[in-house]
């Protein structure tokens, strides 16, 4: 008889579902609902896509899952009171209102400390500066907290009951290391002024209960509810990422990390020593600005996906003099929260549609390459990187990337790698034994020796550090 596994991505922009064949890995279907724009949002929005897109791929009519597990969106803030009930909105891993919190944070016990501490240097993005800002500026909802969870967490508890998490979303928290596997309740009592109730972690394969009734089809037993992941980390349990590969994620955040067993201590604080989704480490820089930065542009430009393509392929490949920094929502790396959008080297034969689309191109590949060559100066093993996400299509960034990163870029098969990751983990949990599915990598792409690439990297360097300069 068939078993199947359902994997979960509630992701920034949406929430995919896949259904998928336990024992080949086939992906027998797939559905997506949308989230809303914004850097914070209702908790229940997040459930209601989850049962649109539960529903739309027939999840309800099987009776063969035997697995379940949900990945979502890093360090979103979820705070309920006693009834359960969200105390705020939950700020989101991009919503850098926290950021004066983060700062003072750094300021008064830091970076060394920090890193001994959690492995992470605070930003904006993480829950313990959105839990300070609570406290700061909704002193009242923030004296009803009860429980405190992260995105995937929340769907967990209500697809399962369980107040649960796993090692990899809770070192996104700023208040657990990854290294010892325990909480720092301390850091709470001090930034929070309390220590509300925490979700119990569990190891990368552990169940954390079973599907609760009004999720379950017709006929069989009810399926496993796996402990879930952060998106990153479920991504590389879906790529089955191994050491010395290096992912890189397009999606509405930019992402590249490793996953290795020794956990990686950036002194400088840039990279986050965040934990992984089989029980080992995952070394993680994040940009704020990915592939928005090459939609806005492309609507700007009044073109679809295919037209900007064209548009960013067929101009002079140093983009005609035009740089573009791609900070349009803030910036994580660097940690400039403040910052904004530059475009640089405008005059009237540079300002094209061509050359603007390009520059946005090449704007993403280098900010990806600034955090590649972090990640080589802590001396994490690079030696392939693996292109995913939903940036990942497009054929303009494809280009210019193996020669931005001076490295052969392989493209794994077009999937979403973060909810067959957590498809991954509910076989783990459901059976005991990580399934033996098959990656498969559509292309390698080699650097060509484009000089005019290299020419928009060395003026990419220049522009962000002056804009630095000047913020600092
Ligand atoms: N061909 C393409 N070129 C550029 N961006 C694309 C392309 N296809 C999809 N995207 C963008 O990828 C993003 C979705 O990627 P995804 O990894 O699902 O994001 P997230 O996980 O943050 O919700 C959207 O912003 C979408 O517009
Ligand atoms: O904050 C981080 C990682 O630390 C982001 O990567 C979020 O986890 C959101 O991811 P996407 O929705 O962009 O995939």
């Amino acid at each position: 008889m068939s078993a199947t596994v359902v994997g979960i991505d509630s992701s920034t922009q949406s929430c995919k579902v896949v259904v998928v064949d336990l024992e080949s890995g086939k992906v027998l279907s797939i559905a997506t609902a949308p989230h809303p724009d914004g850097t914070s949002v209702d908790p229940h929005v997040w459930l209601q896509a989850l049962k649109t897109a539960w529903r739309e791929a027939g999840v309800p009519e099987r009776g063969d899952v035997v697995g379940v597990s949900v990945a979502g969106q890093q360090h979103g803030m979820v705070a309920v009171d006693v009834q359960g009930a969200p105390v705020h909105d939950a700020l989101l891993w991009n919503d850098v209102r926290s950021a004066p919190q983060a700062a003072r944070m750094v300021s008064e016990h830091g970076v060394d400390w920090w890193m001994e501490t959690v492995n992470m240097a605070p930003v904006s993005s993480m829950t313990l500066a959105k839990l300070a800002w609570l406290r700061e500026n909704e002193p009242q909802a923030a004296a009803r907290v009860h429980r405190v969870m992260l995105p995937h967490d929340w769907l967990t508890l209500h697809l399962s009951g369980e107040f649960v998490t796993d090692r990899s979303d809770a070192s996104g928290t700023g208040y657990f290391h990854a290294t010892d596997n325990q909480y720092r309740p301390e850091l709470l009592q001090e930034y929070f002024g309390a220590v509300p109730e925490l979700p119990r972690v569990l190891a990368a394969h552990e169940p954390a209960g079973t599907l609760m009734p009004e999720w379950c089809g017709t006929g069989g037993t009810p399926a496993v509810v796996g402990a879930g992941a952060g998106d990153n980390a479920a991504a590389g349990l879906g790529l089955n990422l191994e050491p010395g590969e290096v992912a890189i994620s397009v999606g509405t955040s930019g992402t590249v990390f490793a996953c290795n067993a020794e956990p990686t201590i950036d002194r400088s604080g840039v990279t986050a020593g965040f934990a992984d989704a089989t029980g080992q480490h995952l070394p993680l820089l994040c940009t704020i600005n990915a592939a928005r930065v090459m939609t806005t542009t492309a609507a700007t430009l009044g073109a679809d996906l295919d037209e900007f393509t064209r548009l960013a392929t067929s101009g002079p490949s140093d983009a005609g003099g035009l740089t573009m920094l791609p900070y349009f929502d803030g910036e994580r790396t660097p940690n400039l929260p403040e910052a904004t959008g530059r475009l640089d080297g405008l005059t009237r034969a540079s300002f094209t549609r061509e050359n603007l689309a390009r520059s946005a191109v090449l704007a993403v590949a280098n900010s990806l390459a600034d955090c590649l060559d972090i990640l080589r100066d802590i001396h994490v093993d690079v030696e392939r990187v693996l292109l995913i996400g939903g940036g990942a299509k497009s054929d303009a960034l494809r280009s210019v990337l193996p020669d931005t990163l001076n490295l052969t870029v392989s493209v794994p098969r077009s999937a979403e790698y973060v909810a067959l990751g957590a498809a991954r983990q509910a076989a783990w949990a459901a059976t005991g034994r990580q399934p033996d599915w098959p990656r498969v990598i559509d292309s390698e792409l080699a650097p060509t020796g484009d000089t005019g690439v290299g020419e928009f990297r060395e003026r990419y360097g220049a522009l962000r550090r002056r804009y630095e300069k000047q913020l600092s």
